[in-house]
């Protein structure tokens, strides 16, 4: 289990007043208006809202592929984005689906970021990337493999492994479980845990999974309305009275993940503390 890190930790990531505005011929579409969010060392922050409400888009500018219209987004204290390649030691990023390279092995995708540094020798690139690749619960065996060898779990692992291969502090993770059986996608949550503890991570996690979500957040930020309308441990948020958290927390599929969360000891789990 999680544990809430202590609040006066130090913030990772700082957004204040944000605004992402895109502009088209049809008119100016407000994604994100005055938007503010702090994420301490250690928390695993995950953000949930609607389609459309910018939740990748929050992820994109974190890591420093979108630049907000407005306002500020700042990770250990700097602008995402500057930095160039630094930025990479800084923030890993599992995408969704994994987007592997196919034309490369296993152990050259999770490699592919420390290669293009070109700081480091091929033999201690290649002993780096072995490393992550056990670090994920994968064998020496599957480095040479080609991506469309492997199950949907793997390829995930796999795209983890490349996220963590700049030993970054901050890991951002796009829907890490989707298109995952359960089993598969209950032992991913087990990794993410176990190396979010050994690792000292702060984790930023998109999901619609709401297994996943009680099972790894140390607290839920809600994106509706332009902005973060509520943010707390998983009962504060589902107490907040707003249509969309009804919906979503309250509704068929919102009640059995409640139920099971019910079924477990006080504190046993992230959403209890
Ligand atoms: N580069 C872009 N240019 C124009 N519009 C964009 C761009 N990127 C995202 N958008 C729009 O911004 C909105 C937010 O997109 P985003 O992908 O962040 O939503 P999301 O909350 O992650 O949704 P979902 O849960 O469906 O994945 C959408 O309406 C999308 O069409």
């Amino acid at each position: 289990m999680i544990d809430a890190p202590a609040s006066d930790a130090p913030v990772v990531v700082d957004i204040r007043k944000l605004w992402t505005v895109f502009h088209s011929p049809e008119g100016d579409q407000v994604v994100h208006r005055d938007l503010d969010l702090s994420i301490r060392r250690g928390e695993v922050l995950s953000l949930v809202g609607g389609s459309g409400t910018g939740k990748t888009v929050l992820l994109r500018q974190i890591l420093g592929l979108e630049h907000p219209s407005r306002g500020e987004v700042t990770v250990l204290g700097q602008r995402p984005g500057q930095l160039g390649a630094r930025d990479a030691a800084k923030v890993g990023m599992l995408f969704q689906h994994g987007a592997l390279f196919s034309a490369f092995s296993v152990l050259e995708n999770i490699a592919f970021p420390l290669r293009e540094l070109r700081l480091l020798p091929d033999d201690l690139i290649r002993d780096a990337a072995l490393v992550k690749l056990q670090m994920v619960g994968l064998k020496p065996e599957h480095a040479n493999r080609s991506p469309s060898d492997l199950s949907g779990g793997m390829i995930k692992r796999v795209a983890l492994a490349r996220a963590l291969i700049m030993d970054a502090p901050l890991l951002l993770l796009d829907e890490p479980t989707a298109g995952l059986d359960p089993a598969a996608s209950d032992s991913f949550c087990d990794l993410l845990r176990s190396l979010h503890r050994e690792l000292g991570l702060t984790v930023v996690m998109v999901t619609h999974d709401l297994d996943t979500l009680f099972d790894l957040s140390t607290r839920i930020a809600v994106l509706a309305d332009q902005r973060v309308i509520v943010s707390g441990r998983p009962r504060e948020v589902i107490a907040y009275e707003h249509p969309f958290i009804q919906d979503y927390f309250l509704g068929g599929r919102g009640k059995r993940a409640m139920e099971a969360l019910h079924e477990t000891p006080a504190g046993d789990t992230p959403a209890e503390r």
